[in-house]
This record gives C-alpha cells, structure tokens and sequence, in this order.
C-alpha cells in the first residue's frame, strides 16, 4: 500500500492557485523533500496534507484512508505530526513544559478530571512527562529541559519542535524548514538527527531551501514552481534537471 500520497491537490486562495493539481508519493521509512522558490507552495501543500487548509479539489490519502476533509487534530491522532516555519512555541515555558504537551493528544482525561485531579489525570500526567523526557532524550535536550524556550539558541529550538512533533508518536513528521536561521554546524547535527528519526522508524517529509543539506539527506525530492509539480526524482537527477535549473534562475541556488 502506498503510505501517503496526494492525488490533483488543489488549492486556491481567490484567483491564486497556490497548489495545482500535486500528485505526489511519499515513500514509509524515507527522507522525502520538497523544494521550490519563495512562494511555490510548499507550505501550502504542507497545510493541506496536516489538516490546516482543507483542498479546494483533490485529495490526500493516508494508508488508504482518505484524509482531505480531516480536521487537523483528528490527522495528527492518525499519526501525522508537524512542525513549523517559525516555531510554534510557548517561549516563557520551559523545554518541558513545551514538549509535554505533545502527548496530550494521546490521553483521554478532560476538564473534569483537571478540576477535581482524577486518578487519571495523575497518571496521564506522569505519562506526558516521561514521553516528553524520552524525547528530549532522542533530541539531545535533556540537560537543558528546565530552561525557558526564550533563552535558547535557533538550533535549540528546531530540537524542541521536532521533540514536541515526536511526542505524538508520529508515524510521519512534516518538517516545514528545518535547517532555516542555524549555522552550517548545526545544520550538520540537525541532519544527523533527522536520519536519527527515520532510523527509528519514522517517515520524514521535509521543505528546505539549503540544498547541500537536501541534497545530501533526501531520498527523493519534488519540487514546485508556481504552485506547479515540474520535477520529481532522486537528488542527482533534481540536480541535473534543465527546468528546475531554470526556476532557481541559472541554477546558484542548487550548486
Ligand atoms: N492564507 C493565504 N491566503 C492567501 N494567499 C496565500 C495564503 N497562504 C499562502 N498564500 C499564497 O500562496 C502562494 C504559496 O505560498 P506558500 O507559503 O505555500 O509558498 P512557499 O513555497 O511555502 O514559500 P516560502 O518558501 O517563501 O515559505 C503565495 O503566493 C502566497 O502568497
């Protein structure tokens, strides 16, 4: 069975198709990327597949099941996590207190048990913490779980988000820029770790404008241009492709 593919997806905002007609496959247990110049879509068909914009036409089907319509909670609980641009994170809490959260979408307890602190509650509590120090773990964030997200570095924070996205227990992880704002170290570690999660079993599809990275990580890569598909295939052949040289307009930016 194909694990995740988008058929005709479509979005259009007004007269804008920010998506058009994307037929896409990501493959289980790969690297998968998707690249394109500023504006291309990318984060678009990013919210499309996770729930946040529904397709004005086509489809996304996860593992047979069509997911199109899902709200974006309902997708995650199916096993589909995220991370964002900018990091969605809560820069007064600490580390922990961030990741903890994730888990939540795996428990059951409600405001009733909040308010009168249910035996369930209690443990599901304790169910969050260690989910969250076990992944802090697998990011290399345990020794700084106490600090405020606010005091830490860019590279730091990418950590934590991928942390907060592995504590759903994904079965796939979309990460929307990675490798943006952190120093070509940190670029390097960041890599590692997203082979670190496919390692692990999970399924990584990821957007990124620093194509050493894509290049050297990605086990397949499409790419957009204006919304459009013009190019899908392994990184030397993406490399090599006149219209994708094209669109980044003489190529510099995937030298
Ligand atoms: N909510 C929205 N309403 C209207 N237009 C939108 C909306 N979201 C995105 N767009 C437009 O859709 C197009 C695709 O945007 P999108 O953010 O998906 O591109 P991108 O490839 O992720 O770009 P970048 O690399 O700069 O992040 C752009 O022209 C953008 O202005």
């Amino acid at each position: 069975m194909i694990f995740l593919e988008t058929r005709n997806l479509t979005k259009r905002f007004g007269g804008l198709v920010a998506v058009n007609n994307v037929d896409f496959t990501i493959e289980q247990g790969k690297i998968n990327a998707i690249i394109g110049p500023n504006g291309a879509g990318k984060s678009t068909f990013f919210n499309l597949i996770s729930g946040f914009h529904r397709p004005s036409s086509g489809q996304v089907i996860f593992k047979g099941q069509d997911i199109s319509t899902l709200p974006s909670n309902k997708i995650a609980e199916l096993g589909v996590a995220r991370t964002f641009q900018t990091t969605n994170l809560f820069e007064q809490s600490t580390v922990l207190d961030n990741v903890i959260v994730g888990h939540r979408l795996r428990t059951k307890s409600n405001l009733a048990d909040a308010i009168f602190r249910t035996p369930r509650l209690k443990r599901e509590e304790a169910q969050c913490r260690e989910k969250a120090m076990e992944v802090l773990e697998f990011v290399e964030l345990n020794n700084v779980s106490d600090k405020l997200v606010g005091s830490l570095t860019q590279e730091e924070k990418k950590r934590t988000a991928f942390a907060l996205a592995l504590a759903t227990d994904p079965e796939i992880v979309f990460l929307d820029e990675p490798a943006a704002g952190v120093n070509p170290d940190e670029t390097d570690g960041l890599a590692e770790l997203i082979n670190k999660m496919v390692d692990k079993g999970i399924t990584v599809c990821l957007i990124e404008h620093k194509m050493q990275m894509i290049m050297k990580i990605a086990d397949k890569i499409m790419v957009l241009n204006y919304g459009e598909k013009i190019a899908e295939g392994l990184p030397e052949e993406i490399r090599n492709n006149e219209t994708v040289i094209k669109a980044y307009l003489g190529g510099s930016a995937i030298a």
